[in-house]
Parts: structure tokens; C-alpha cells; sequence
């Protein structure tokens, strides 16, 4: 039993020990369990956290982001003046083309961006302080930017596009000389609309708002283009006092009971002329037109209605006042009636002190009127401004919006300016005037009156459409602009030719004379197969023709017609044939001069100049007008006297021009221009008459040999022809070593490419040693057979054996240095070679240094010159080649550095001036032949 008992004793300890083993387990278990569910827990409460976090972040970028939307949208409906506050605020136009901006009036209420738990919120605003950025609004734009808490910080974060900067806090109320609710910089602004959109009623809780809307309006545009009218029958409106200034010049007048009727009837006049001469069926308002033009013909008038009786106006006026709030907003005329008169117009939009029409839903906080030194002083600015004239205009405002949709089948028209009523002004060129005289004394704006045309033409018309060429005789680069540069790579595409620095090459203008005149030639030909007697009829006879009109403007070219000489002559009867016939086959010219008086070629032909009916005087411009006409004595700087009609009195518009040479205004188009060039269009052809032509590497046709360049449109090479005949040679003709040796160098070298020949070298000029030695190298490479000699004689004696056949030149530098050293034996030898050498393919291209001493060796004083077929003089007067030419007392030539004066008695009717080229980059460097260090 005992044993029975201790048994069940241990039984029931070994139960109560594993009972208590399991339960401690179940116990450890059930805590594990605790401590994960409540880490569990921990976690997911962290994830919501953070969750939540991301989406109040999410959120409050959100709005934050359609905050800064709306208030950059705000910005830009109310730019400049109409949305600054007034803490910074001053007359500024924001206006651009299109409608007017929209005025800020106050702030919607309670629009600040409000504070959240976000971690990327800003943190809160106190509500009744106000801030404004003095950055912000001094560059004219309105607040739109939020920051950190002022008051926590006295610095502020302004965001402005993508550039982050700090600026100074100045905490200001809204309208800072009085208690009005405050304006925050992040709020968004109350803005409404008056001027091109609508009229405005003004309950008498909202009058403070009537001076700072007026101010904004009348500084938020061009000075002068807000015209107001205010109607004061009671003479409260102290409050527009500050205005008075616009009162002097023309802009406010303040109206009695006595004067209300006139000025309904004259602003219901307005209406209907605006309506009749200005839209013009058009446009169906000034906005309108405003938008397709860029231009505001007329100003906007508001008549301000203060506290009118509208109940008791008789029933005239009070139709006047009906015709006005229907018809007047389209022609610029509105309507601001102020006070609770319920008889008024009730359909106005109307302000009150909480809210607007316009803007339902949204309460509105008002700024504070202005301060009145703020008034004062933009009111006085406005109308200095106005009283100064108007803002001459922009090239960019006068431009078409879109580029190159006009045709010029009837003619060419371009905007040049601006009258003094506003009204553009445009030139025409076609069938009458088909061309211009421009005159101004030097400095009065020529050149600057030319581009401005140039850029109306090339926005208006394709380079199908129109081809230009342009020539200056000053020297300047003043159309250096038009071609392609080192600067600027750039071209403008209508243009063929550029001439620039030709002041001594005078043979260029008439180049470009003669190209005008051959192009006549083709019109008229072309005109005549298609039976049509004039480039409107010609293009619709031959739609697929290229047929641009052509415009050759000249500037300052009295120089090609100041001298007495063939130049001018030919000039003349260029210019004559050309303005006559030009007109019908659309080749316009437009002739600019300082001196257009002084032009005695001109003035003698009074058939030319009636061809010029289109004439432009400058300031002080004399006998560009007709005699009694002065209008350019007294017409304003940077503006001209434009006449069509010859230049009689009652023809004379005066012109404001703007400026358009300058670069941030040509630059812009030039490059708009010039990327919309058709493909395959090449830039214009630029003759630089201070610039030395390099040799090329083009080839000549077989057996010829150039010589220089040609002055003419092409940049032709001069050439000369080697083929086997009697009197092929060349005489090189004056004293200048390093243009004959450019000379022969050119020739020989040219005569070299793409054929095999022969060449003897004898240098007896010390100055031209080196080139001929470079050039011996040069030729050997193009696999010329070349012989050196020292003296005259070798190269005379024998002449003939040389001659197999193949073409073979003799080059001799200063013959003359060697001729009078030969014996009896070697001159007659040297003669042979010179008279029969040609037809045995031996062409002598000598070089003496003047005109007797060639002639001593072609015989002596009767001698004929018929060895020498061709001369190129250099340093040698008109007068001495009389022997040599065909006019009698020799050609009209005045010799001038880098030209030469070339005849080849064989093909030329008259000498050509010839620009020798430099040889240097075609020539190994003098070092490389003669072994120098
Ligand atoms: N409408 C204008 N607005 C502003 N500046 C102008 C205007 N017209 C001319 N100018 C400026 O006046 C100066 C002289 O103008 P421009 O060179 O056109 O005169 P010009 O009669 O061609 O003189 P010159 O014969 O000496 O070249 C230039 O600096 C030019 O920029």
C-alpha cells in the first residue's frame, strides 16, 4: 500500500511536472505570438503612415502645382502693369498682339496655399499678414510665386521658371496706405475684364476698387491708347483728382450734365467710324484686328459713369448710353458705371465688395486703391509720353505673321512704317511707281529706311516670288549683312548679289546694270512668245516660268555717275533703258543717294528721273521732292517724307520708320528667313571690292589661260585665249612686280591644268625672283616641261627649235630689263619670236614696265603692236595706251592697286578691268623652293 501510494505520489508529480512543462510551452508560445502580432502591427501601422504620408504629399503638390498653374495663368492674363501689386507698381506695357490683358482688382479669399501635414508642404501663412515680393513684381510680372513662412524665417523663396532665388521679404498690406484686407503673393489674384471684353458695374461697396482699376488700365498699355471720359455730375470723384495729368494731354476730361450729351453723341460717332473706315467689314472688332495685325489703330475709350441718375437722363441719352453697351466694346468704347442705380443697364457685370459676376462661387477680397503719389506720377509719365509722340514702331509689329503668302504678280508691297494717325504705311513698286529715288543726307537713315523695306519684302514674298540685288558704293558693309559671313553663316535667300566696298569699281555697278539688262532682254523675249505685254500677263501665261520680280536697290549711287567718262555714260543709258522698259517686265530699281542734287548725269535726263515716281526724302533731303515741295525740311528724325507721285506737295505722307538695322531686330528675321529657304537655294553672289580674290582651282577651257577676275556678276575668270594664231601673246604693262607676277602666275598656271605644256622662265626682276621660282616648282608638279633661263637672249635664240607642237608659253618677267642688253642678233630674234612664235604654238607672256618700252622692242617708234594681240595694264594712265586701243586718246582708265585694265584686241570691243588674283595658296612658300631657313 505504502508502495502503491508512493507510486501514485510519483505518477501525480510526473503529471503535474508535464502538465506544468506544457504549460510553460503554451505560455512561450502565446507570448512569441504577442510579440510578432504587435511587431505586425508596429509595421503596418508604419505603412499607413507612410502611405497616408505619400498621399497628403501626392496631394499637396497637386494643388500646389495647380496653384502655381493658375497663378501663372494669371500672370499672363494680367502682365506688367494690369497685375502688379502696388507695392512695386508702375506704368508698363504688357500688351502683345491680340486682346488686352484682363486688371487685377483684389485677390480671391482664402485662395492661399494652406498648410497640410505633408512633409513637402510649405509650412502655414499667418492669415493676416500679407507679403509681396519686391523681385517678383518689379520685373512687371504678376506675384505668382509661394514661399516659407516669412514670419520664421524674415527670408523668403521665390521660384521664377526654373531658377530658385531668395529675395528679401517686404511684407506689405495690399493697398498699403489703407487697412484692406492684406494680399499675399501666393493667393491668386482677382482679375477681371474690361478693355476688348466687356463694360463693368460698380456697386458702391466696391468704389475703392475704381482708381486702381482706371491706373491699371491706363499704365497696363501703350501710353495714350486709354482714353478716359468720366462723368461727374456731382463732382465726387475726388478719388480720380490724382488722375489729372492724363487731363493735359488730351487723355481724361472730366464731363458735367451739360457735356453728357455730346460726349455720348461723340462716343456713339466713334463707334460707327471705327465700325465704317477701321474694321471695314473686316474684322469683326478692334481685338480682332488687333490680333491679325499687331496694330491698335485706335485707342480704347471708357466712360466712367459716377453715381448717374441713369432714371432721370432724358430719353436721347438714354438710347445713346443703350447703343453704347451694345456696339461700343467691339470698337474700343466702354462702359464703368459706378454707384447703385438700379435703372442702369442691369446686365453689366457688376462688382461688388465680395464678389463679381464674372467670377461666381468666388469670394473676393479687394486691394486698396493705389496710393495717390502712385497716381500721380504714372499719370504724369503717361502723358509725357503721349505728348512725346507715339512709340515709333517695331520692325517685328509691321511684319506679316505669316511669311511669304503674298504674290507679286501685280506688283510689290511692303510695310515701312507707321503715319502719324497710326496707320501703317506701305510702298508699293509694280506698273506705277515701278521705281524709287531715296534721298537724305548722310546719317539721316537711308540705309536704315532700305532694310526696313528688304525685310517687309522678303516676309511678304518667296524668293520665287522676288529676287533682289543690292549694291553699295559707300564704303561700309552696310549689305554685307545679307550674305553669308564668318558671324554670321546666315543669308537673307531672296537675295542674288551682294555688292559691297565697290566705291572704286564703278565698272560694277554698270556690271550689274548690264545683268539687269540682259535679264530685260529674256523677260521681253519670253513676254513675246507668250503674247503678254507685262509680267502680270507673262506669269499667267507661263504658270510654270520662274518670273520673280526684281528689285536692284543701289545705295549711294551718285559715285557710279560722278565722273564724266564712258562709265557714266553707259551708267546712263543702262539706267534709262532700264527704267523704261523695266516696269512691264517687273524689274524695279530703287536708287539711294545723299546727294541726289549733286547728280548732274540725272538731272540732265529728265526722261530718267520722271521714270522715279515713287520718292523718299529723308530729313534735310534736297531736290528728292518736287521744287516747292519742303516737306523734308521739316519732317522729324528717323521718319520720311513718302511721295508717289513724283513728288508733289499734296502726294506727301510722313513716315515713321522704325529701326531696323539694328541687330536684335534684323538678326531674328534674317534667320527666320533663312530657315525657311527652299531647298537648293544658294547664297547670294557677294562682290567685296576690298577683298583680293584667291586663284582657284577651277580649270579654264583647253588652250586658254586666265588671267584675273572679271568685274561682273558671275565673278567670271578673264580670259585668254592660246591657240595657235598670229599675235597670241600678252603684254603685261606697268610697274607693279607683285601683281605681274600674281599675273603670269595665274596664267600659266591655269593654262597648265588638265593639259601638257611647255614653259621657258626668265626672271630679270629681282622683286618678282621668288614667285618665279615658286612658280617653276608649281608647274613642274602639274607635270609641265619647264626650262629656266637667266638671260633674254636664251630664251630668243632658237626659239623655234623648242616648238614640237604641244602648247608651250614663255614667261619673262621685266623684258624690257633684258631687251636692252641684246645684240642686233638677239632683237630681231626676240621680234621673230614674238611674230611668229603663235602660230607655232609659242605664246610669249611678257612683262614690261611700260608702254614705249614694249613698243621699242616690237620695232621702235612706228612699230605696230599686231604681235601683241592681248595687254593687261597696270600702274599705266589711260592716256599712254593710246597706242594700244581702239578708242582714240585711249581708254578711260585711272589705275588703282589690284585692278588691271584688260583688252584682247581679238574678242574685246572695249578693255575690261580685271582684279588680278593672289597666287600665294596655289605657289609652294618661297622657303620651300630656295632652300631658305
Ligand atoms: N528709324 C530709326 N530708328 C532708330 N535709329 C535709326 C533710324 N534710322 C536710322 N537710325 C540710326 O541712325 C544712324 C544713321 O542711319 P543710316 O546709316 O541708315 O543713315 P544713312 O543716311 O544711310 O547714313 P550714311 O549715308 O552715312 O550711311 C544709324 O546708327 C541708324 O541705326
Amino acid at each position: 500500500m505504502g508502495d502503491e501510494l508512493g507510486r501514485a505520489r510519483g505518477e501525480a508529480r510526473f503529471l503535474a511536472e508535464r502538465t506544468a512543462a506544457e504549460a510553460e510551452a503554451e505560455r512561450d508560445k502565446a507570448e512569441r505570438a504577442i510579440t510578432d502580432a504587435s511587431r505586425k502591427q508596429a509595421q503596418l501601422k508604419g505603412i499607413h503612415e507612410r502611405m497616408l504620408a505619400t498621399l497628403e504629399a501626392r496631394k499637396a503638390a497637386a494643388v500646389r502645382d495647380g496653384h502655381e498653374a493658375a497663378l501663372a495663368a494669371a500672370a499672363k492674363a494680367a502682365p506688367a502693369a494690369a497685375g502688379a501689386l502696388w507695392s512695386a507698381w508702375q506704368p508698363e506695357s504688357g500688351l502683345g498682339r491680340g486682346s488686352a490683358p484682363l486688371l487685377r482688382i483684389g485677390r480671391i479669399a482664402d485662395s492661399e496655399l494652406m498648410p497640410s501635414s505633408g512633409p513637402s508642404l510649405p509650412p502655414p501663412h499667418p492669415p493676416t499678414t500679407a507679403t509681396a515680393l519686391s523681385a517678383a513684381t518689379s520685373t512687371g510680372r504678376a506675384p505668382v510665386e509661394s514661399g516659407d513662412d516669412p514670419g520664421a524665417s524674415g527670408k523668403f523663396r521665390i521660384r521664377s521658371g526654373a531658377a530658385v532665388a531668395s529675395a528679401d521679404l517686404s511684407s506689405v498690406a495690399g493697398g498699403y496706405d489703407n487697412p484692406a484686407p492684406p494680399v499675399t503673393t501666393i493667393s491668386l489674384p482677382a482679375l477681371i475684364p474690361l478693355l476688348d471684353r466687356s463694360h463693368l458695374r460698380i456697386d458702391t461697396t466696391a468704389a475703392q476698387a475704381l482708381s486702381g482699376l482706371l491706373l491699371r488700365a491706363v499704365g497696363a498699355v501703350p501710353a495714350g491708347l486709354v482714353r478716359l471720359h468720366v462723368y461727374d455730375p456731382e463732382h465726387l470723384g475726388g478719388s480720380l483728382s490724382a488722375f489729372a495729368a492724363l487731363g493735359k494731354a488730351g487723355l481724361l476730361s472730366f464731363i458735367g450734365p451739360s457735356g453728357l450729351r455730346e460726349t455720348l453723341d461723340s462716343l456713339v460717332e466713334t463707334v460707327r467710324r471705327v465700325n465704317a473706315e477701321v474694321l471695314a467689314g473686316e474684322h469683326a472688332s478692334l481685338a480682332e484686328l488687333a490680333a491679325a495685325t499687331g496694330r491698335r489703330p485706335e485707342p480704347w475709350r471708357v466712360l466712367v459713369l459716377l453715381n448717374a441718375d441713369l432714371a432721370s437722363w432724358p430719353a436721347h441719352d438714354q438710347a445713346q448710353l443703350a447703343r453704347l453697351r451694345r456696339t461700343g466694346v467691339a470698337a474700343g468704347v466702354h462702359l464703368v458705371v459706378v454707384g447703385d442705380d438700379t435703372a442702369g443697364p442691369a446686365d453689366l457685370p457688376r462688382l461688388t465688395g465680395t464678389g463679381y459676376t464674372g467670377l461666381p462661387g468666388a469670394v473676393l477680397e479687394l486691394d486698396g486703391p493705389p496710393p495717390q503719389s502712385t497716381i500721380t506720377a504714372a499719370a504724369k509719365s503717361i502723358a509725357e509720353k503721349h505728348s512725346a509722340g507715339r512709340e515709333p514702331a517695331r520692325l517685328v509689329d509691321l511684319l506679316p505673321q505669316r511669311l511669304w503668302a503674298a504674290s507679286s504678280a501685280t506688283g510689290l508691297f511692303a510695310a515701312i512704317g507707321e503715319t502719324a494717325a497710326g496707320d501703317v504705311a506701305r510702298l508699293a513698286l509694280g506698273d506705277n511707281p515701278p521705281h524709287a529715288l531715296v534721298g537724305g543726307p548722310s546719317g539721316s537713315g537711308k540705309t536704315n529706311l532700305l532694310y526696313a523695306w528688304i525685310a517687309g519684302l522678303a516676309s511678304n514674298y518667296s524668293p520665287d516670288e522676288l529676287a533682289l540685288y543690292l549694291l553699295d558704293f559707300k564704303e561700309g558693309v552696310s549689305f554685307a549683312r545679307f550674305a553669308s559671313g564668318r558671324r554670321d553663316p546666315t543669308w537673307l535667300p531672296h537675295v542674288r548679289l551682294v555688292g559691297v566696298n565697290i566705291n572704286d569699281d564703278r565698272e560694277f555697278g554698270l556690271a550689274l546694270l548690264r545683268h539687269l539688262k540682259e535679264e530685260l532682254r529674256r523677260r521681253a523675249e519670253a513676254a513675246k512668245a507668250h503674247e503678254a505685254t507685262k509680267l502680270e500677263e507673262l506669269r499667267a501665261a507661263d504658270p510654270e516660268g520662274h518670273w520673280p520680280r526684281i528689285v536692284a536697290v543701289v545705295d549711294e549711287f551718285q559715285v557710279l555717275l560722278e565722273t564724266r567718262d564712258a562709265v557714266t555714260d553707259e551708267a546712263v543709258q543702262l539706267l534709262e533703258d532700264l527704267a523704261r522698259r523695266g516696269r512691264s517686265q517687273g524689274i524695279h530699281l530703287v536708287l539711294a543717294s545723299q546727294d541726289i542734287a549733286g547728280i548732274e548725269a540725272l538731272w540732265g535726263r529728265p526722261s530718267l528721273v520722271a521714270q522715279f515716281t515713287l520718292r523718299i526724302a529723308l530729313p534735310k533731303a534736297r531736290r528728292v521732292l518736287a521744287e516747292n515741295n519742303h516737306a523734308a525740311d521739316t519732317v522729324a528724325r528717323f521718319h520720311a517724307v513718302v511721295n508717289d507721285e513724283s513728288g508733289h506737295c499734296n502726294a506727301n505722307r510722313s513716315v515713321a520708320i522704325p529701326n531696323a538695322g539694328h541687330a536684335d531686330a534684323w538678326e531674328p528675321l534674317q534667320k527666320r528667313l533663312w530657315e525657311a529657304r527652299p531647298i537648293g537655294n544658294e547664297p547670294p553672289a557677294l562682290f567685296d571690292g576690298d577683298h583680293v580674290p584667291d586663284l582657284t582651282a577651277a580649270a579654264p577651257p583647253p588652250e586658254t589661260a586666265l588671267l584675273g577676275q572679271t568685274i561682273d556678276v558671275a565673278s567670271r575668270g578673264a580670259e585668254l585665249a592660246l591657240h595657235r594664231a598670229p599675235g597670241r601673246n600678252l603684254a603685261i604693262l606697268g610697274t607693279r612686280a607683285t601683281e605681274a607676277a600674281d599675273i603670269l602666275a595665274t596664267a600659266a598656271l591655269t593654262a597648265a591644268r588638265g593639259q601638257r605644256i611647255g614653259v621657258d622662265i626668265c626672271c630679270l626682276e629681282p622683286d618678282a625672283a621668288s614667285s618665279a621660282l615658286a612658280l617653276a616648282a608649281a608647274l613642274e608638279t602639274e607635270g609641265a616641261e619647264v626650262d629656266w633661263h637667266d638671260q633674254l637672249d636664251e630664251v630668243c635664240k632658237d626659239w623655234d627649235r623648242r616648238c614640237d607642237g604641244v602648247l608651250r608659253l614663255n614667261l619673262v618677267y621685266a623684258v624690257d630689263a633684258g631687251s636692252a642688253r641684246l645684240d642686233p642678233a638677239g632683237t630681231a630674234a626676240l621680234r621673230a619670236m614674238l611674230i611668229d612664235g603663235p602660230e607655232r604654238h609659242l605664246h610669249t607672256l611678257g612683262w614690261w614696265r611700260s608702254v614705249p618700252r614694249l613698243r621699242e622692242d616690237l620695232g621702235g617708234f612706228s612699230a605696230r603692236f599686231d604681235a601683241v594681240d592681248a595687254w593687261l595694264a597696270l600702274d599705266v594712265q589711260g592716256p599712254e595706251l593710246a597706242p594700244l586701243s581702239p578708242a582714240s586718246g585711249g581708254p578711260a582708265w585711272y589705275p588703282r592697286e589690284r585692278r588691271g585694265l584688260y583688252f584682247d584686241r581679238a574678242r574685246h570691243r572695249v578693255p575690261q578691268v580685271v582684279i588680278p588674283y593672289r597666287t600665294t595658296a596655289q605657289l609652294p612658300r618661297p622657303e620651300a623652293v630656295l632652300d631658305l631657313p
